[in-house]
């Protein structure tokens, strides 16, 4: 993977893609691991470039995943999405073990975040940092990774109680995919390990969109995508949540969850930091 970021902070490690976090002998630790470890059965025997269905990393993602194109001059991979501009179906991109090319335009998150991302102090202050991109970015395009720490439910929710606490950031995400009634959770922490996303704010008017991303490992990437062009200078945002939050009561109880203030300042502001950012 192509990523040169730094974190210009001492104290925080910069890691590309996400890392398990701290080992616990618990039944949730140990799935977690497995399926970290476990390579996807996904393999594709294509030769050269990978473009349609007789592929089966593609077949896996009902469909094409990204599209070539030359947009206001920049040459761009992009994201295809339904009418109403994001995505919906599952992505998987070709991986270690298949047998296509290095640069089959299945391979787009996989090779690192794009350049000229940059991170700056907000104007509103109590918004703290936020990522900022030098270069305009083409609609649709894949921006970064949110990658961190890869922790279980319980571990996100210990570590939020003691961020409340010690009234520490949240960087704690939690990405959440429904499929069948069934609802798949992804934690990831990027507060002490984690890679140029950890400084994305939110917005309730995103320019940007969380997509899973499966490349090795049934575990998906957290890959942020844009929503529309992104001028220079202007920053990168997503939603933290969405309207249905899938914790029960008890469990917002449980992790003390006194919502913060938003401050995006967007038309659509709705007031608060959704629950999903604890
Ligand atoms: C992933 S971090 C984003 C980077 C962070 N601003 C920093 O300085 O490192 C998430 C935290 O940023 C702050 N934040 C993000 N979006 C915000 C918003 N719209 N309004 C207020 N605070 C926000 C909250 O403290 C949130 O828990």
């Amino acid at each position: 993977m192509n990523d040169n970021y730094i974190h210009s902070d001492s104290r925080l490690i910069y890691v590309n893609e996400n890392i398990p976090g701290p080992a616990e002998d618990t039944e949730e630790y140990l799935e977690l691991i497995n399926n970290f470890n476990s390579q996807l059965v996904c393999k594709c025997e294509c030769r050269g470039h990978c473009v349609d269905a007789g592929c089966l990393c593609i077949n896996s993602s009902r469909g094409r995943n990204y599209t070539f194109s030359i947009d206001h001059n920049l040459r761009t991979y992009k994201l295809n999405c339904n009418n109403n501009n994001i995505n919906q179906k599952p992505v998987f991109e070709c991986n270690d073990v298949c047998l296509c090319i290095s640069h089959c335009g299945n391979r787009l998150v996989q090779k690192g975040p794009c350049d000229g991302l940059s991170v700056k102090s907000c104007e509103l202050e109590e918004k703290g940092f936020g990522l900022f991109t030098k270069y305009l970015i083409a609609k649709g395009s894949f921006v970064c990774e949110y990658a961190g720490e890869l922790i279980t439910k319980s571990q996100a929710f210990q570590r939020h109680r003691l961020n409340v606490a010690n009234k520490k950031i949240n960087y704690i995400f939690c990405l959440n995919e429904h499929s069948n009634d069934e609802i798949t959770q992804t934690f990831v922490d990027p507060s002490s390990f984690g890679n140029i996303g950890r400084y994305i704010n939110h917005s309730c008017d995103p320019n940007c969109y969380i997509v899973p991303v499966r490349i090795n490992s049934p575990i998906p990437k957290l890959a942020i995508f844009s929503l529309c062009d992104i001028l220079p200078d202007q920053e990168i945002t997503i939603d933290y949540g969405s309207n249905n939050c899938s914790y029960s009561q008890q469990e917002i109880n449980d992790v003390d969850c006194k919502r913060k203030k938003c401050l995006c300042n967007t038309n659509k502001c709705k007031g608060m930091l959704p629950y999903e950012s604890f």
